[in-house]
């Protein structure tokens, strides 16, 4: 491969598959380096994979020097908030570290542009429980800190130096690729969307409300859902927008409207056709009332439009993996049974 080769840590993960899908598809070069913890090989449909760490500093500054990176998209952290609360050092370690290690990598060799994976976890609580991108960063667990603190390291090494990042803030991303070619495979699943996908097929008894006392129309707490393939494309447009020679920036990825526990869930069966077992049980700890992007900068600053603004594509599009997923975890039963 020769310039402008694109370096994606965690690309074998959820939603670095589907940005490495989006990029290969563009025929961008890319090598996806994934020490394969969470992620799975096989989601990793173009480009190179190296199975390795980005705690690994030999390892990280020779992919980029072999493969000429100039731009690095920084995926690969650990991501669980409940467990980073139980073993706070892992995700600092993982998410803050191995992010230093990684940025000193692309200092040394003058990587041009970096684009990195930040959460909505960083704004904590905000006020009317709606965060643009300058509202207060009050992080309240490990999880967001973690990843703050990887923000802060980003902003200070391109003001030190020419390198030009996006960070990206990711609200409740959700849904699969609607080729049905890679979706979210994740184990141990928290996430409200694919949890009731997995209660669907089956997979799971039954899905819980955590809170139904919070003070919004029906009682239950409210997301901002933002479909994985318009994610995926604001990383395409990010990408441009670095290239094209635009300035540092951390934009909100969201659509700027949420919907509640209860509306999730009832999609979830409306587009199954069947009812879930619900089960009503206290609010989570830490879990804000409401979370919602002000989201006007990342159009106006890449001019992303997002295609699947709509709570019924996103469910359509998780379910489908789900069954997907189902058919797999069934077939050598299906066999033997047949046999
Ligand atoms: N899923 C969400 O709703 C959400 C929301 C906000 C932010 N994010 C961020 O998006 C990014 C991707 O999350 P995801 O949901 O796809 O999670 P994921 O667990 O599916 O993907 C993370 C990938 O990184 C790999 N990885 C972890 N540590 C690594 C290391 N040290 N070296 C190499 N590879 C490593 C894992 O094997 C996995 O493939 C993360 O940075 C996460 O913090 C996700
Ligand atoms: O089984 C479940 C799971 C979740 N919820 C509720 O559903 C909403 C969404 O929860 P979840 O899907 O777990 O996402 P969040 O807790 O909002 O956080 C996610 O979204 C953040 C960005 O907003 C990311 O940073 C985090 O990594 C990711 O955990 C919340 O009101 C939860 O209380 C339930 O009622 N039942």
């Amino acid at each position: 491969m020769g310039q402008n080769t694109i370096l994606v840590t965690g690309g074998a993960g959820y939603i670095g598959s589907h940005v490495v899908k989006q990029l290969t598809t563009r025929r961008e070069n890319v090598v996806v380096l994934d020490n394969l913890t969470t992620g799975f090989a096989d989601a990793v449909v173009g480009g190179e994979l190296v199975v390795g760490d980005t705690g690994d500093r030999k390892l990280v500054a020779e992919l980029i020097e072999k493969y000429q990176i100039d731009t690095v998209m920084h995926f690969a952290a650990h991501t669980i908030v409940p467990e980073s609360v139980a073993d706070p050092l892992k995700y600092y370690r993982n998410n803050t570290t191995n992010s230093r290690t990684l940025l000193e990598c692309c200092q040394a060799a003058g990587v041009e542009h970096f684009v990195f994976s930040s959460t909505a976890a960083v704004y904590g609580i905000p006020p009317e429980g709606i965060a643009d991108e300058n509202s207060p960063t009050q992080p309240i667990n490990p999880y967001g800190t973690s990843k703050l603190m990887t923000e802060w390291m980003l902003r200070d090494l391109c003001q030190a130096s020419p390198m030009r990042h996006a960070v990206l803030r990711y609200f409740n991303v959700a849904g699969s690729d609607p080729e049905g070619v890679i979706g979210q495979s994740t184990e141990r699943a928290t996430l409200l969307v694919k949890v009731a996908c997995e209660a669907a097929v089956g997979h799971r008894t039954h899905v819980s409300i955590f809170g139904t006392d919070y003070d919004t129309a029906d009682g239950t707490g409210i997301r901002d859902y933002i479909h994985v393939d318009d994610l995926a494309a604001a990383h395409i447009d990010a990408l441009d927008y670095l290239r094209r020679g635009g300035e540092s920036t951390t934009l909100n990825c969201g659509y700027g409207h949420g919907y509640s526990v209860r509306e999730v869930l009832d999609m979830v069966e409306r587009v199954n056709g069947a009812p879930l077992v619900i089960k009503e049980e206290p609010r989570r700890a830490g879990d804000p009332p409401v979370l919602i992007a002000n989201a006007k900068r990342i159009r106006e600053t890449l001019g992303w439009q997002p295609r699947h603004d709509d709570l019924e594509a996103i469910v359509r599009t998780s379910l489908a993996w789900e069954r997907h997923l189902a058919e797999i975890r069934n077939a050598p039963a299906e066999a033997q049974a047949g046999g």
